[in-house]
């Protein structure tokens, strides 16, 4: 939790004084800010222990987003993305929502389902019903496994079965039903599923075959709404077109992969500044992105509030967590955590589905009103000042001109770096 989100001059300051106000403001010690310096993040040794044939470690940007409400708590967002204008987009968006109460979130808790594939079942209706007869025994083997999730108030919940006719037969599908606290839970789930799989087997009088958690995460859902302001976005007319813009992406399938891209732009950042399973989340994103009638649409949906506002809502599965996978081990995500102030897995996952809603918002709001290109390329810019040559001392000079002339494009600063070099 942070004292306030709300950091003016902010992206006006040094990387020192940001870090500074970070910590001030999130209660970090300010020596643990050096985390973020390459020396200072995951060294080769540690990257070793976590995955195979390790050679060395990738840096990615780390900034922080401003301006966040969510459910009444000023919050600062560590985002990790290589993408620019992302961090500045969801800041903005925060910021013309903070004027109404930020954003509020509901959820379904941190369930997660494990799915186990039965093969060769003779009679799959009546092993169906010998199943559930047997789910007390089923349930009480898998929470044996996981006495430390059982004492932390998770487990299993339920367990539920389906016939699913397949061109390989007809399967019955057993799902473990399972709080996992603050776990992303897949490990935790993966190893009931696998134990208690070969019992199933013996009851559907068939053979198992995988068994293993599911990414459509639909039980694990977050909820976001917000409103955002009408001037602060550009007046009535733009409310007018977020909204049909909204309304295109939620009608047409290719209008909606790129709304959704935008959506994953804030929550794959923050995602990934945690340390959490980035594939996981976007897996459960875009399988929640088809709606029951197979179609995919947009995960958000923006209307216009009686006294001409922008009510935003946005809905995805959020399997992320504080313990376990890469969340504890690396250093980074450590101190993300502590600047993000999050006590369990699920106000981990209320901040990150806001910051897409907010993210949605940004990219909207900047295609509906003056296109993508003013915003996103001129901070793009720097990426393009930098990449031809431009030293520290050159670059702001280089990204004027680059935006100034209209002609944010390589060579271009390259024709500018040569002019300022040659004293012209
Ligand atoms: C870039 C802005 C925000 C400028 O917008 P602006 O109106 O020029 O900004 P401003 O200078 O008036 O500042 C307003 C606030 O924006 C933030 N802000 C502004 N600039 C910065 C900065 N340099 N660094 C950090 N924060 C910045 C900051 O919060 C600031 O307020 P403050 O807190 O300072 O009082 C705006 O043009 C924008 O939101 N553009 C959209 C950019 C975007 O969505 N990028 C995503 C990448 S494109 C993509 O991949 C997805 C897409 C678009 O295809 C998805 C889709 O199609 O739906
Ligand atoms: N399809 C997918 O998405 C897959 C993802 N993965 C990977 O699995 C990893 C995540 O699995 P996950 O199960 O979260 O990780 P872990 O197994 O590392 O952590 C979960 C365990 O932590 C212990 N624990 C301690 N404190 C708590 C608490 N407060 N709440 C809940 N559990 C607690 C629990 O048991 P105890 O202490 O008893 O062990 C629990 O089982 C990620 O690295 C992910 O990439 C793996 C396979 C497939």
């Amino acid at each position: 939790m942070s004292t306030t989100s709300r950091l003016s001059g902010f992206k006006d300051s040094t990387i020192a004084q940001r870090r500074e106000t970070v910590a001030a403001n999130s209660g970090v010690d300010p020596a643990e800010m050096g985390v973020f310096d390459p020396a200072g993040g995951l060294g080769v040794e540690s990257a070793n222990h976590m995955v195979e044939n390790v050679i060395g470690t990738l840096a990615v940007p780390v900034g922080v987003a401003t301006n966040f409400t969510v459910n009444g708590i000023d919050r600062l967002v560590p985002m990790a993305t290589e993408e620019p204008s992302v961090i500045a987009a969801a800041s903005n968006a925060a910021r013309m929502a903070r004027v109404h109460g930020g954003f509020h979130t509901s959820h379904t808790g941190p369930v997660m389902q494990a799915q186990v594939q039965l093969l060769d079942v003779a009679d799959p209706e009546a092993a169906r019903l010998r199943i559930l007869e047997a789910a007390p025994e089923i349930i009480a083997a898998a929470d044996s496994l996981d006495p430390m999730l059982v004492e932390f108030g998770g487990g299993v919940r339920d367990l539920t079965v389906r016939i699913l006719p397949t061109r390989a037969g007809t399967h019955v599908v057993v799902h473990l039903v399972v709080d996992v606290r603050d776990a992303m839970g897949a490990n935790a789930v993966n190893t009931m599923a696998e134990s208690v799989a070969p019992r199933l087997a013996e009851i559907a009088g068939g053979r198992p075959l995988l068994r293993i958690l599911t990414n459509k995460a639909d039980l694990r859902v977050v909820r976001a709404r917000a409103v955002f302001d009408k001037d602060l976005l550009g007046g009535a007319e733009v409310v007018d077109n977020i909204v049909a813009a909204s309304a295109f992406a939620e009608a047409d399938p290719y209008r909606a992969a790129t709304h959704n891209k935008g959506i994953m732009n804030g929550i794959t950042a923050v995602v990934l500044a945690t340390g959490n399973d980035t594939r996981a989340v976007e897996a459960g994103c875009h399988s929640h992105a088809v709606g029951s009638d197979g179609r995919y649409t947009a995960l958000s949906h923006f209307e216009k509030t009686p006294d001409g506002n922008l009510s935003g809502v946005l809905e995805t599965p959020m399997a992320v967590g504080l313990v376990g996978g890469a969340t504890k081990v690396h250093p980074v995500a450590r101190t993300t955590i502590k600047i993000l102030g999050v006590e369990t897995a699920t106000e981990l996952a209320e901040i990150i589905t806001a910051v897409g809603l907010a993210q949605n918002l940004g990219a909207c709001r900047a295609l509906a009103a003056e296109g993508i290109q003013r915003g996103h390329m001129s901070l793009h810019a720097r990426t393009i000042a930098a990449t031809a040559g431009a030293t520290s001392s050159e670059l702001d000079l280089v990204v004027r001109r680059l935006v100034d002339d209209s002609n944010i494009r390589a060579e271009h600063a390259q024709e500018i770096l040569a002019e300022l070099r040659s004293g012209r």
